[in-house]
């Protein structure tokens, strides 16, 4: 016989955002507390290569949930910044955090077991070991609970909740039934990973970013006292003998010191693969929304890892969702949580929308194979160069310390005019002879002014439409955009003439 179990808040899937949900929503003052069933297909430590290197607005975030404590004793290494290494110059430049401020790396699996932990000592929060398997509705199909296979129970149970907060991750089962075909990701590429031995990198406490030519770039940062990960991107069709292209194509253009250690564990370990996925956010608060059902975390949300900033999206959702959710006492009143969603949708643009962005735009720009993207690749890795503000304003963004939208925009295109700059400027080798340097003749202009067009369009190519998708499409009435569309249609159209 099927048992039913009655909540306020049910919440699947005690990952990051679930457990930090639970938490938060538990502690949220309220005249009175809530019941609160999260539900956990597996409570065991995860082991995935996943969400293992928090950014400094992560960790601020985690402060304003109460749960900075989930960081300690887990041997986690500090993170104090950057290091870009550029193979085909083998050069590195050094890109601190702001401000003394630290991101913390770890094995993911350990720090989830603090999140669990914390969230089961939260009051009126129950972790349950169980698989959902089904949302269930009403007549009015208003999402009304799950129905899911508990541990150790023969028959599935029904649990019913007034508000159902799904947040099942990346492969997530109900971000379609929710979203319908807006929730359709697209995967860009996937990360190879494995953790590496008493690896040395080429600057201490810095997640090392390397540029490798013709392949993605490979991340590589310290997750415990004597653990590294790297995470190697390949892109479709991913090689049929995957350790056999990282050792013979990548692994000789990572930085010396990091290569022993590296092919000892690609010929050694088992490699593990996982998709990296664009998901941008849809609104929840509107007509089209299903009633009685949030997604949160990477069900609903998701960007290229390159970055290392999905954790941080995710907890500073939860941080700017539960004060408004908090304060609905009654959390069956959809039209009330309606206009909390809409509320929440807005308060997450800028932090979200600028980590979503920065983090598919860089990696167009870092796994360049086209020439104009990779003349965009040298004026990235050139302007971090000159340090100051070059470095300071882009690191700002990448930590989730400058939630702008507008301070990245004025990055990418700085980035994209020095790029033009350095072309013109910067001795290159000369064609015939790759070993000789020099500057172009004035002969190459023409050349290079086509060039610099073609630079600057594909720039705006990489660029707008993850602006648009992010800030614009879901932010404004259709006619206000069609406006817009028509407008810089008419200003492209002005610029060539
Ligand atoms: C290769 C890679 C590397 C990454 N590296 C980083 C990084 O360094 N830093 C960073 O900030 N982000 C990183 N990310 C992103 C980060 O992992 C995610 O943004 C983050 O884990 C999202 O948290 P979540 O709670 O939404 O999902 P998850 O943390 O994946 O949690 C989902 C939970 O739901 C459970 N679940 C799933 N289905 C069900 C079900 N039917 N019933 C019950 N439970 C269920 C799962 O078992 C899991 O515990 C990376 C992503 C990838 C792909």
């Amino acid at each position: 016989m099927s048992q039913a179990s009655t909540y306020d808040v049910l919440i699947v899937g005690a990952g990051v955002a679930g457990c930090a949900l639970a938490h938060a929503l538990a502690n949220a003052p309220r005249t009175t507390p809530l019941r609160i069933a999260l539900l956990e297909r597996a409570l065991a430590e995860p082991d995935r290569i996943v969400g293992e290197l928090m950014q400094p607005g992560g960790v601020l975030a985690l402060e304003r949930l109460g749960l900075e404590h989930v960081l300690e004793g887990i041997d986690a290494a500090p993170v104090e910044g950057y290091c870009v290494y550029d193979a085909a110059r083998g050069k590195v430049v050094k890109i601190p955090y702001p401000g003394g401020h630290r991101g913390r790396a770890f094995h993911h699996g350990r720090l989830i077991m603090n999140l669990r932990a914390a969230a089961k000592k939260a009051r009126g929060v129950e972790v349950i070991e169980a698989s959902v398997t089904d949302l269930v509705e009403d007549k009015s199909s208003r999402v009304v609970g799950v129905r899911a296979s508990v541990k150790g129970e023969e028959e599935k149970r029904t649990f019913s909740a007034s508000l159902v907060v799904v947040a099942d991750g990346c492969n997530s089962n109900f971000r379609s039934a929710v979203l319908g075909p807006a929730g359709k990701s697209t995967t860009k590429s996937h990360f190879i990973g494995v953790v590496l031995e008493d690896a040395v990198l080429p600057i201490p406490n810095h997640g090392t970013v390397c540029l490798i030519k013709g392949s993605g770039p490979v991340l590589l940062y310290r997750i415990s006292g004597n653990d590294t990960r790297i995470l190697i991107d390949v892109k479709a069709p991913v090689p049929a003998d995957l350790k056999g292209h990282i050792l013979k194509n990548i692994a000789p253009q990572l930085p010396q010191c990091t290569q022993p250690s590296v092919k000892r564990a690609i010929e050694n370990d088992r490699l593990r693969k996982m998709p990296n996925s664009w998901l941008p956010s849809t609104p929840q608060g509107g007509s089209s929304a299903k009633p009685g059902v949030v997604l949160i975390g990477d069900s609903w949300n998701m960007r290229h890892p390159l970055t290392g900033g999905g954790m941080t999206v995710a907890l500073n959702d939860v941080a700017s969702l539960v004060p408004l959710l908090g304060a609905v006492e009654n959390l069956g009143n959809w039209t009330e949580v309606q206009g909390v969603l809409d509320r929440w949708f807005a308060a997450r643009k800028p932090l979200a929308s600028t980590i979503n962005i920065l983090s598919v735009a860089l990696y167009d720009l870092f796994g360049a194979d086209a020439p104009e993207l990779e003349v965009l690749r040298t004026g990235c890795f050139k302007y971090f160069e000159l340090g100051g503000e070059c470095v300071n304003g882009p690191v700002s963004i990448l930590s989730a310390l400058a939630p702008s939208p507008a301070l990245l925009t004025y990055h990418f295109f700085r980035v994209a005019f020095y790029a033009i700059w350095v072309m013109f400027t910067h001795p290159r080798a000369v064609p015939g002879n790759k070993t000789r340097l020099a500057v172009p003749s004035v002969a190459e202009y023409p050349f290079l002014l086509w060039r610099s067009i073609q630079v600057f369009y594909t720039a705006c190519i990489v660029f707008g439409p993850l602006l648009w998708e992010e800030m614009i499409v879901h932010a404004m009435p259709s006619r206000i955009q069609l406006l817009m569309l028509l407008g810089g249609l008419y200003a492209g159209y002005t610029l060539l003439l």
